[in-house]
């Protein structure tokens, strides 16, 4: 194999080009199929890329179910509100149909990812293959590894940075939460007893409306968008909420307070194409965290179970 020299085979472009050379299309053409029936699943796969990768590896641990002697990580608290991973299994069938037991589950998180971040109007993101699949779940990892809804941004740039993704990047794979929605549930502490006093007094009116309660049945589906006036749209508008005190999270906000992501806030707001090449260049970067390459891990055939 190439790359003698780490002992380790890299991720590469176009790694199905000879075992499978329509994986890359078959996969774009359900992404779209999909988001035309249900838009929402294309906010869904950029989510499940971070969600994985940042959990040990790119290596669709995320999207093993619980079974004997396996904890699917899906159940922790930190995936709430993570929705669609039955479509997942419709992506991969198709991939099936047409080369057997060749691509996987994790290259298909991080293809669905890039995908579906053009069918938000995000840009068009290069992205190299050759990622293995886990043999196992890492729920143990998922609270230490995914931030939590009140995670503080200072941890989450020193979490960022430790699996080498820069203050740029991170400020700019947040942008993210220029689509989808929050739950009520990971809202209301800074709703009640008293409105945290980052948040725009009307927007913070217009948000009780969205959440009424201090104690949201997390049953029920209230939530509020992340971004009310482009939710489905993967554009900069994120920034320039967050600098009028719109953010939902607290780690949204924060970017406005710290005066190492400021700047960059300011230059995304004001820029979204440079806003889309710091983001390409993060989810870049995300989606190469640590791989299963080689020989390691497996080609999963139902992305739900090890083989
Ligand atoms: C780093 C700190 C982050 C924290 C603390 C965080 C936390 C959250 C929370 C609490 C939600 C709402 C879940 C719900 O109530 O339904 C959410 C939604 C979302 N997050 Fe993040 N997130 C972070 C970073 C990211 C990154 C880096 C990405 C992708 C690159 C991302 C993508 C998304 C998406 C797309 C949604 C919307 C999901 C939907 O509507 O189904 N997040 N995030
Ligand atoms: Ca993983
Ligand atoms: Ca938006």
């Amino acid at each position: 194999l190439k790359n003698c020299k780490t002992g380790r085979a890299e991720l590469q472009m176009n790694y199905y080009a000879k075992s499978c050379p329509k994986a890359e299309e078959i996969i774009k053409q359900q992404v779209t199929e999909l988001y035309y029936e249900h838009g929402n699943t294309a906010v869904s796969w950029l989510r499940n890329l971070f969600h994985d990768c940042v959990v040990q590896s790119c290596d669709a641990s995320l999207l093993l179910e619980t079974t004997v002697g396996v904890e699917s990580e899906k159940d922790s608290d930190r995936s709430f509100g993570m929705r669609n991973f039955k479509y997942v299994n419709k992506i991969k069938s198709a991939v099936e149909n047409a080369c057997p037991q060749t691509v996987s589950c994790a290259d298909i998180v991080a293809l669905s990812a890039r995908d579906g971040i053009v069918m938000l109007k995000g840009p068009h993101i290069d992205l190299k293959t050759g990622r293995r699949d886990s043999k196992m779940s890492y729920s143990n990892l998922v609270e230490e590894l995914v931030p939590k809804h009140n995670e503080s941004l200072v941890n989450v740039l020193s979490r960022f940075k430790s699996i080498g993704i820069d203050t740029e990047a991170t400020v700019a794979l947040l942008g993210a939460h220029s689509v989808g929605r929050v739950h009520c549930v990971n809202l209301v502490e800074r709703l009640y007893p008293t409105v945290d006093r980052t948040i725009d007094p009307n927007y913070a009116q217009y948000l009780k409306v969205r959440c009424p309660t201090p104690n949201p049945d997390p049953e029920a589906v209230l939530y509020s968008r992340n971004d009310r006036e482009t939710p489905m749209i993967l554009d900069n508008m994120y920034y320039r909420n967050v600098l009028e005190h719109k953010g939902l999270l607290i780690v949204d906000q924060e970017l406005v307070s710290n005066p190492l992501t400021l700047p960059y806030v300011k230059k995304f707001a004001a820029d979204i194409k440079y806003f889309h090449d710091q983001f390409s260049r993060g989810i870049r970067l995300l989606s190469e965290n640590n791989p299963l390459t080689a020989n390691q891990g497996e080609i999963r055939k139902d992305c739900r179970y090890v083989n």
